[in-house]
């Protein structure tokens, strides 16, 4: 099997925009092949990000490698004409005086009339959007304009596809599956993909590799289960999931809790942080007493709210068995040891 080649490189880019650093130092390299979900609250820097990349959006500092090809940085500018890169807008951006078809064939211009023709047919018939391609864009539903608004990022052939929220103008019902085919089919084209989400439910199934972003900079990179199951930063934990936040302290190799004791490396930076997964917590015998508050049912969920002495805030447990615990019940609760997330909150402010 050929070794993966980076076909990204982002390397310390750094831009203010209205005197925010929407880019601060972000990093990050990407494989051929790869589809990389680009995650983060409102303003942290996603499409500042994309239309450096695309280059619709200059540097102040740092470099962007494309296909081993210094593009942005170092005093040199490629124009986004020059750099293979298939962008698709957030709101689609069909034009609406052209049909279907004549949208996917708008970036091929310079191809002549038999090849773009051919090229057009080939990506209609694999996106299965025949019956599509003499309409216009206002008789189209929203998933048949994505559709259409994918068909014309990719007839050109892209290295590298950047997609601004592809998935966000689509009822939910209809999100699922058309995230599926769009996977699939970047999947079958070997297509390097950027999709920005600020969705972490999504993120966290979109791709190969999860990269959440936070004022501008990279907090941390890694597959979905990597990024949820073992965060390397309280930021990422509390991204991809309620928490609960849990006093603690060092008391020799362990933090001490009302929770229990959890063991703590010795090198650990202090204060510690202890952050508990709704889902981590059960009932047991053995478990610290707690009153129950509060009660829902959900179905397939059950959620008790627990009041624990020395706990300011109750606690959130989240459970598929159902307990049959009443309000005012006393119960015993516990945590699953290995699902306890410690870190350092030191750098908490700075982190939020
Ligand atoms: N043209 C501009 N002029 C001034 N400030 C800008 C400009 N473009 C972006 N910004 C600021 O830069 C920061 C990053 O914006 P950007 O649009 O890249 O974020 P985003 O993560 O894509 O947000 P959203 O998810 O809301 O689209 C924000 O604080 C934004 O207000």
């Amino acid at each position: 099997m050929m070794q993966p080649r980076p076909i990204v490189v982002l390397d310390q880019l750094s831009r203010k925009l209205g005197g925010v650093s929407a880019l601060d130092g972000f990093s990050l390299s990407i494989d051929e092949g790869e589809i990389v979900c680009l995650v983060g609250h409102s303003g942290c820097g996603k499409s500042t990000l994309l239309r450096v990349i695309a280059g619709i959006e200059t540097l102040d500092a740092g470099a962007v490698t494309l296909n081993g090809q210094l593009v942005s940085g170092q005093s040199v500018f490629v124009e986004p004409e020059q750099r293979k890169v298939g962008f698709m807008f957030q709101d689609y951006a069909l034009f609406p005086h052209l049909t279907a078809r004549q949208n996917i064939a708008f970036g091929l211009k310079r191809m002549d009339r038999t090849a773009r023709d051919e090229r057009v047919s080939d990506i209609i018939k694999r996106l299965g959007i025949d019956a599509l391609s003499a309409k216009y864009p206002h008789q189209l539903s929203g998933g048949e304009q994505q559709r259409i608004a994918l068909a014309r990022a990719l007839a050109p052939q892209p290295a590298i596809l950047l997609m601004d929220e592809p998935f966000s103008n689509l009822d939910r019902g209809l999100r699922e599956s058309v995230r599926l085919e769009t996977l699939n089919l970047l999947r079958a084209l070997g297509t390097t993909a950027i999709i920005v989400t600020h969705d972490p439910e999504e993120a966290l199934s979109t791709g190969d590799t999860v990269a959440l972003m936070h004022k501008g900079r990279l907090v941390e990179a890694g597959t979905g289960e990597a990024v949820y199951a073992k965060p390397q930063t309280a930021y990422a934990a509390s991204f991809f999931s309620q928490l609960n936040r849990v006093p603690a302290c060092r008391d020799g190799a362990a933090a001490s809790s009302p929770l229990g004791r959890f063991p703590l490396a010795p090198d650990h930076p202090e204060p510690i942080e202890l952050l508990i997964r709704p889902h981590s917590l059960f009932l047991t015998q053995d478990g610290t007493a707690a009153r129950v508050v509060d009660r829902a049912f959900r179905g397939e969920i059950e959620q008790l709210v627990l009041a624990v002495d020395g706990l300011a805030e109750p606690l959130i447990m989240r459970s598929s068995r159902n307990s049959g615990a009443e309000i005012g019940q006393i119960v015993r609760v516990s945590v699953r040891p290995e699902e306890a997330m410690i870190f350092d909150s030191s750098h908490r402010e700075s982190s939020t």
